[in-house]
């Protein structure tokens, strides 16, 4: 029947043996095609689609470092799911730009420090894209994924929250925090096993976040919502691989991650009426929030004056007249500040507790700095010029900050093809990753980069080694707290070091590095915390 049919197409100007071929493959092909099923079909289309996918990569990884072929479709997402950072180091190791592909996502390592600059300066070609699922947990209309000019304006209207003045007017709200679970480590550690410790990294992400939200929203948000954030925000940091299955599945990391998230903004959008309220009677500025809705404010009423013809004085004029933002909105940027705080302050944080502990003499001399600051009173509160005058404290910090970056890799988002060296261009669409870690630990930069030496930025180079100062990263987007973060360090180490006395319980893991979107000890770092009689 299926020859009687072709033959009938057959044009009148064939011969014959033509025909008796058309007639003999229209025979095979017929028999194929009745023998194709449903399964050979879907093969071919996955065997088309995998070469697809192995092709694709290799022309987007052009002559750079990768691996030669590509794990059909996933890529190295399972090793992602659990990163090593060994792996990210050899990884950075193989060449300048190396690249790897995870699902539908073109990944490139910008590992050098100039390579590094150079994504983090390059605007017109690049814009953060966070982590894959950060669009999904932050909002795609976030303000940190905004570009160009009306980045720069969103983010002037943010400056003024992070002024010298606005940062004296946060420090008793986080002085409470550090009073109430200075107490509480030492109450826990009473009940810990001395020779073991307890590891300390959980707690200490607890204090971030409450120092964090009181320095947000102030007292907004109650304590035990306060510890509900905490507690959830760990689902957070867990939904932040790299790369993430490309779909939301329920009971997943990036499932649980949402859901928290949402609970947050929650909380911070309940923060933000209740803060307008108070602001509109004349409340005192004690945190971000009010200081921002102060700022709306003092717009509006400027505003209104103008509109109406009331005589103003130009010195008077907010600067920058900012709109007004609904309750969402706030909650919405707020909550970019917990995100691009928690992680980063926690790893800081636990590796400060850690390294003071196994480094005595370098403990003594913080506190011995922070008592002479306090002229003996080791009682003195928190203020700007205590904590702006403690160089040897800013120096421990600093090197924290070079020895162990919280942050290793900021995620860039390539907008258009953008020619990075003379042979090579990252394609449009592809994730581009400038990595902190290589520049920090360059060793003709800071001399034995693996030693931890606070006195390099005393009587050493390192201050002047801005280029390669890249923890807060540089650019349009560099971090918007980055004085805030280190001041706040410096009040913790400090505060600490004259409350308390700790004891780190070393183990074989203690110096092992854990990536939980940040740097962290693999063993969590197990403290001892006691009263310290002075
Ligand atoms: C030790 C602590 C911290 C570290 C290591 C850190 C590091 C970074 C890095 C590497 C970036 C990316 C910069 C870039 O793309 O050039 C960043 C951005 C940012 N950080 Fe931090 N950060 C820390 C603490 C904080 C805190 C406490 C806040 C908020 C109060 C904050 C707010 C931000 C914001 C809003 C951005 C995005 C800025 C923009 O896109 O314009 N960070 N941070």
């Amino acid at each position: 029947m299926a020859d009687v049919v072709n033959g009938s197409f057959a044009s009148p100007l064939a011969d014959a043996s033509y025909a008796q071929h058309v007639s003999a493959d229209s025979g095979i092909l017929s028999r194929l095609y009745s023998g194709m099923n449903g399964f050979s079909v879907a093969l071919s289309v996955f065997l088309v689609l995998v070469a697809y996918d192995q092709f694709s990569y290799l022309r987007q990884k052009g002559s750079i470092p990768g691996p030669a072929w590509k794990m059909p479709f996933i890529g190295p997402f399972l090793e992602s799911m659990n990163p090593k950072f060994e792996q990210y180091l050899a990884k950075w190791a193989s060449g300048e730009l190396s690249c790897v592909s995870v699902f539908h996502k073109f990944v490139i390592l910008a590992s050098s420090r100039d390579m590094a600059r150079k994504v983090f300066n390059s605007p017109m070609f690049v814009k953060p894209c966070v982590v894959d699922v950060a669009q999904k947990l932050l909002r795609p209309t976030n303000w940190v994924f905004l570009d160009g000019r009306q980045h720069v304006d969103y983010r002037k209207g943010l400056n003024g929250l992070f002024t010298r003045q606005a940062l004296e007017a946060y420090l008793p709200g986080q002085e409470e925090v550090y009073d109430k679970y200075f107490a509480e480590f030492m109450e826990i550690s009473r009940k810990g096993d001395p020779q073991k410790g307890v590891a300390f990294m959980p707690k200490l992400r607890e204090l971030m976040c409450a120092v964090s939200c009181r320095t947000f929203v102030g007292h907004y948000m109650t304590d035990a919502a306060v510890k509900k954030v905490a507690d959830d925000y760990w689902m957070i940091t867990a939904a932040l691989e790299l790369v993430n299955f490309p779909i939301i599945i329920p009971f997943t990391k990036t499932w649980y991650g949402k859901k928290a998230a949402d609970m947050v903004l929650v909380e911070f959008a309940k923060c933000a009426a209740k803060c307008k309220a108070r602001m509109a009677a004349g409340g005192e500025v004690i945190c971000i929030m009010d200081a921002w809705v102060k700022s709306m404010q003092d717009s509006e009423n400027w505003n209104r004056k103008v509109a109406k013809g009331v005589p103003v004085d130009q010195e008077d004029k907010p600067n920058p007249l900012v709109r007004q933002f609904t309750d969402y909105e706030i909650a919405q940027t707020v909550f970019t500040f917990l995100f691009a705080s928690q992680d980063a302050t926690s790893s800081a944080s636990t590796w400060l507790f850690q390294l003071m502990a196994d480094r005595p003499e370098v403990l003594d001399k913080v506190r011995a700095e922070n008592l002479a600051a306090r002229k003996g009173d080791p009682n003195v509160r928190f203020s700007m010029d205590l904590l702006e005058n403690l160089p040897y404290t800013r120096a421990v910090v600093k090197e924290t900050l070079r020895y162990r970056p919280p942050v290793i890799m900021v995620p860039y988002i390539v907008k258009k093809d953008f020619p990075i060296t003379d042979t090579y261009t990252a394609p449009k669409g592809s994730m581009l990753i400038p990595t902190l870690w290589p520049a920090l630990h360059d060793p003709e930069v800071y001399p034995n980069p693996d030693d931890f030496d606070p006195d390099r930025w005393i009587s050493g180079t390192a201050e002047q080694q801005s280029k390669n100062w890249l923890v807060f990263g540089t650019g349009p987007h560099y971090c918007l707290g980055q004085t805030y973060a280190q001041l706040n360090l410096i009040g913790m180490i400090g505060k600490a070091s004259l409350l308390m006395d700790w004891k780190h319980i070393q183990t074989d893991i203690s110096e092992d590095i854990e990536v939980f979107a940040c740097l962290f000890p693999q063993d969590h770092c197990p403290l001892i915390f006691s009263e310290r009689t002075q």
